[in-house]
C-alpha cells in the first residue's frame, strides 16, 4: 500500500513493530512467553488466555447466516457469563485489548486478533497472513462454542457451522491445545487440585511444553504419554480432545507428530482463517505486509514563523546500525533539503525472523525537532538508504502541511482545562475543521470513547504569519489525545497522529 494510510499505518505497526524501539507495548506482556498479568507460578499464561479468547469470541460465527465471528463480542458480560465461556481468560485478554491500536480507533476485534498473532508468532509459532478491519459488534452473538462434554457430531456440526471441516477441526483443536490448560476452579469436573506450587491456579496442561508452539501436544498424543485432561482425564464425558483427535483413525494427528512442519504450516493456515472469520458484512484488508520505508511518529506544528518536523523513518531488514540513511525533503516551491538522519533504535518481530532500524528526523539532537521556513511548507519526503532512492515509485511520502497544531496552544492550571490552536493554510478553503479527542474513558465494552469537536472558524481571520491563520477551541480534558482533522473543498483528509496535550500554561 502507498503511506500514508493511517488504518493501514496502524494497523502495519501493530503487527510488525513488536520487539525493541518503538515496540507495540502489549508484546511486552508475551516476553517471556510464560508472562501472566495475575502473577508467575499459576500455570497459566497471557499467551494462552489471548489464544483461546480469539477462538471463543470467533466461534460464534454462523456460515450460513453471516453472523456472529471475531467480532469482539467476547467483551460483553453477557458472553463471558455463558457456560460455554467459562473462565477468566476472556476478561483477562479485555483488559490489554485496548493496548494495542488504541494511537488510532478504539477497534477491539482487531485487537484480539492481533494479540493472538503476537502471542503465536513470538512464542514459537509460525507466521500468520495478518488482515485488519475488523468491526466490533454492537450487541452479543448467538451462543455456539463447543463444550468438552458435547459429543463428536455435536462438536463436529459446530466447527462445520464455523466454517471448518472435520479435518480442519482436528488441526485447529491441536493448534490451539499446544498452549495453555484447564483449571481446576472453573473445570473441577475436569481437573482434580494439584498441589504443585509451580501451578498455584491448578492447571492440568495440554502438553509438557503449554507456553511454546510446537508439536508436541501430536507426539504425546500419538505415543500415549499425553497428560492433556480433555484425552486422558478421569471423567471420559469431558475427554472431548480425545474424541475429536481420534474422529478420523488418528491419521490428521499422526502426521502432525511425525513433522514440526507440517503442523506449524496447517496451523498458520487454520490460525489466518480463524482469525479472518468475521461476520459477512464486514470486509478485511489485503493482507498487511511490512513497508520496507515507513515515515513513523511526525508531528509537525507551527511556531511563529517556523515549522516544527519530528520524526523517524523505519528501515525494514537492517540488523545493524551502520548505515546511511538521508531524507530528502522537498517544499511547496520545489526546493529540497538533504538531511542526514541519526540512527535511533532497532526493532525486531515474528519471534526475531524480521529486523528493521529506526533513524531520526533530527541529525544533531535526538530530542529536538526540524525547523522550517513555514511559507515554504512541507510537500513530501523521500530517503535515500545507502545511497539508494526510496521514494514509493517516484509518489514520494506526502505530507499533509494544510493543518497542524500551533504552539501557542496552551493550558490553564486552575481548572485544568486548555485551548488549542490549529494552524490552517491560508491557501487551502477549509469547510470543516476539527479536533478528535482520544479520551482515556472507555465505554460499557472496554472501547475507548472517541469524540469530535468542531473548531468554529475565527470571526475575524487571526493571522499567525502570512502563510497561516489560527484557529482555536477550549478543551476540558487536558488526560486527552489530540488529533486534528479537516474537510478542505470538501475532501475529507485524515486525522493527524495523536498528540498528547503537553503545551506550556497560557499567559494571562
Ligand atoms: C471442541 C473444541 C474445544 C473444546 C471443548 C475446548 C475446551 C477447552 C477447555 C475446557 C479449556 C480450559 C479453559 C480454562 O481452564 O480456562 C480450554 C483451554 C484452551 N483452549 Fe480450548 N477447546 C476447544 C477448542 C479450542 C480451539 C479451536 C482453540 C484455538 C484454536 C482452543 C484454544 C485453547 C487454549 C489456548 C486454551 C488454554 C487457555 C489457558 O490456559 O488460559 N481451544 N479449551
Amino acid at each position: 500500500y502507498v503511506w500514508p494510510s493511517p488504518q493501514l499505518d496502524a494497523l502495519e505497526s501493530a503487527r510488525f513493530d513488536q520487539e525493541g524501539f518503538n515496540a507495540n507495548p502489549v508484546a511486552f506482556f508475551v516476553q517471556p512467553c510464560d508472562s501472566f498479568i495475575n502473577g508467575s507460578n499459576t500455570g497459566r499464561s497471557n499467551a494462552a488466555d489471548w489464544i483461546r479468547t480469539a477462538y471463543h469470541d470467533m466461534a460464534t460465527h454462523n456460515a450460513t447466516d453471516g453472523t456472529g465471528g471475531l467480532d469482539a463480542s467476547i467483551g460483553f458480560s453477557e458472553e463471558q457469563a455463558r457456560p460455554e465461556n467459562a473462565g477468566d481468560g476472556f476478561s483477562n485478554t479485555m483488559q490489554l485489548a485496548t493496548i494495542p491500536v488504541s494511537r488510532y480507533l478504539p477497534l477491539l476485534a482487531d485487537s484480539i486478533a492481533l494479540l493472538a498473532l503476537l502471542a503465536i508468532e513470538n512464542c514459537g509459532g509460525p507466521e500468520i497472513a495478518f488482515r485488519g478491519g475488523r468491526v466490533d459488534a454492537g450487541v452479543p452473538n448467538a451462543p455456539g462454542v463447543p463444550q468438552p462434554q458435547d459429543d463428536l457430531d455435536s462438536q463436529t456440526a459446530s466447527f462445520a457451522r464455523q466454517g471448518f471441516t472435520q479435518t480442519d477441526m482436528i488441526g485447529l483443536v491441536a493448534c490451539g491445545h499446544t498452549f495453555g490448560g484447564v483449571q481446576h476452579d472453573f473445570f473441577p469436573d475436569i481437573v482434580n487440585v494439584l498441589n504443585d506450587p509451580t501451578d498455584l491456579a491448578d492447571v492440568a496442561h495440554f502438553d509438557t511444553t503449554f507456553v511454546t508452539f510446537d508439536n508436541n501436544v501430536a507426539t504425546e498424543y500419538i505415543s500415549g504419554t499425553t497428560r492433556n485432561p480433555l484425552v486422558v482425564g478421569f471423567n471420559d464425558t469431558t475427554n472431548s480432545d480425545k474424541r475429536i483427535f481420534g474422529s478420523d483413525g488418528n491419521s490428521t494427528m499422526q502426521s502432525f507428530a511425525n513433522s514440526p512442519a507440517t503442523f506449524a504450516s496447517t496451523c498458520a493456515d487454520l490460525f489466518a482463517r480463524m482469525l479472518n472469520t468475521v461476520p459477512s458484512n464486514v470486509q478485511l484488508t489485503d493482507v498487511i505486509s511490512p513497508l520496507p520505508v515507513k515515515p513513523s511518529n511526525i508531528e509537525l506544528s507551527l511556531n511563529g514563523d517556523t515549522l516544527q518536523l519530528s520524526g523517524q523513518v523505519r528501515i525494514w531488514n537492517i540488523t545493524d546500525s551502520t548505515h546511511t540513511v538521508n531524507m530528502l525533503l522537498e517544499d511547496h516551491n520545489g526546493g529540497i533539503s538533504n538531511i542526514t538522519l541519526e540512527f535511533a533504535g532497532l526493532s525486531s518481530s515474528t519471534g526475531g525472523k524480521y529486523s528493521a532500524a529506526w533513524y531520526d528526523f533530527n541529525a544533531t539532537d535526538r530530542l529536538s525537532t526540524l525547523y522550517l521556513d513555514a511559507a515554504a511548507g512541507v510537500k513530501s519526503l523521500s530517503f535515500a538508504v545507502d545511497g539508494a532512492l526510496e521514494d514509493q515509485n517516484g509518489l514520494g511520502f506526502a505530507i499533509q502541511d494544510g493543518f497542524l497544531f500551533s504552539q501557542t496552544s496552551c493550558q490553564v492550571a486552575v481548572p485544568l482545562s486548555g485551548r488549542i490552536d490549529v494552524a490552517v493554510w491560508n491557501g487551502v478553503n477549509p469547510t470543516r475543521v476539527f479536533l478528535q479527542e482520544i479520551t482515556v474513558t472507555t465505554d460499557s465494552v472496554q472501547r475507548i470513547v472517541v469524540t469530535e469537536l468542531d473548531i468554529l472558524p475565527p470571526a475575524e481571520p487571526v493571522p499567525a504569519n502570512s502563510a497561516y491563520s489560527i484557529w482555536s477551541i477550549n478543551v476540558t480534558d487536558v488526560g486527552a489525545n489530540y488529533g486534528i482533522g479537516a474537510e478542505i473543498d470538501g475532501v475529507k483528509y485524515p486525522v493527524t497522529d495523536p498528540h498528547s496535550f503537553t503545551f506550556p500554561l497560557c499567559q494571562t
